[in-house]
């Protein structure tokens, strides 16, 4: 890792951004985001807001990885993507995977807090019935579910044919119950970790553990692309790198991570471009015939729009919220 810059350096590089959403995801309809003009290029520091300082720390580590040092070198120049289909009614489906330029993955958000069983699989069958039975569809309950719900959830979504169930339950010891008792069920849905990774103490419990087929990955959350690197190595498991709900930039620092990885089967959830009703460049780092090329993602981050960051800077108390939190998460970090 660089050298950490000092408070001042960071709070000069930064531009505090509100963006809408096109559509609610994650309980928001806005996201919030710090771009930092480094050095080495723009950098992206956008922990949830209900995060923790120490965790605002880690996605601070990975902000200044792209922007004070240097990423790793890239083994592949393109990565496919998936569609992601926010907990929307099945009539909006559609109209959601519209949006996309891709047609070979989508992963559905499911287990919605009010909703029901009905609801998720009245949601899968319709991207089903949409993209069609070559598609691979994921589903992502972030740990809503208990292990009984989550059998029964997903005894009833496998014959829809699913590529995986992210996050089904929310603790290590539920995924691995869950994958014993799907086994013992004969239902046939691999089990993937992303909250397991992203939050967890340690990020390599799960695999150690037997916990899941697969792990999620986010750069940010992780300590940066470096670190997100050695953690999917260690795992030993096959990964997908996926987004946290980033801005172009942040997008463009997972295409460097997926494009990074020795091994990649399956496509990346980078494809979240598309939620957004505004970004930070000009030509926003959307999914192309189902993937993003390394050449686009770096064109991206190379060209934040002055006029973007203005038009959509976060208002007076956001933007104090997030110095003083920058601060917070500054002190955490190793001085340089
Ligand atoms: O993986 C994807 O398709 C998109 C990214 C995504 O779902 C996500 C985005 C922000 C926060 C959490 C999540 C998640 O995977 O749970
Ligand atoms: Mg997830």
């Amino acid at each position: 890792m660089p050298p950490t810059p000092d408070l001042d350096e960071l709070l000069a590089a930064a531009h505090v951004v509100t963006l809408p959403l096109r559509v609610r995801f994650r309980g928001v309809t806005e996201r919030e985001a710090v771009l930092l003009r480094g050095p080495y290029g723009w950098a992206e520091w956008a922990p949830f807001t209900e995060y923790a300082d120490a965790d605002a720390a880690r996605w601070l580590a990975a902000a200044v990885e792209a922007g004070w040092g240097g990423l790793p070198a890239p083994v592949r120049d393109a990565v496919g993507v998936n569609a992601t289909v926010p907990a929307v009614p099945a009539h909006d489906v559609e109209q959601v995977l519209a949006r996309y330029d891709v047609r070979r993955t989508a992963k559905v958000k499911v287990a919605e807090t009010g909703q029901s069983l009905a609801d998720d699989l009245a949601r899968v069958r319709e991207v089903r019935r949409v993209l069609g039975p070559a598609a691979r569809v994921r589903v992502d309950a972030n740990g809503a579910w208990s292990v009984d719900d989550a059998v029964r959830a997903l005894t009833a979504l496998a014959p829809l044919g699913l590529e995986y169930a992210e996050q089904p339950c929310a603790t290590v010891a539920d995924l691995a119950a869950l994958r014993l008792a799907l086994a013992r069920a004969g239902v046939d849905v691999p089990v993937a970790a992303d909250e397991s990774v992203r939050r967890a103490e340690d990020p390599l419990e799960v695999a150690r553990r037997g916990a899941a087929d697969l792990v999620v990955v986010k750069a940010a959350p992780l300590g940066g692309v470096a670190r997100a690197l050695e953690i999917i190595e260690q795992a030993g498991l096959p990964a997908v790198v996926s987004s946290a709900l980033d801005t172009s930039v942040g997008l463009a620092l997972g295409v460097r991570l997926a494009a990074a990885l020795p091994v990649l089967e399956h496509d990346c959830g980078l494809g979240t471009g598309a939620l957004l009703a505004a970004d930070v460049v000009a030509d926003p780092l959307v999914p192309v015939g189902g993937g993003l090329t390394l050449a686009r993602a770096d064109a991206a981050r190379a060209a934040v729009d002055p006029g973007a960051l203005t038009a959509y800077r976060g208002d007076a108390g956001r933007e104090s919220w997030w110095r003083a939190r920058l601060a917070r998460a500054h002190a955490l970090l190793p001085a340089s």
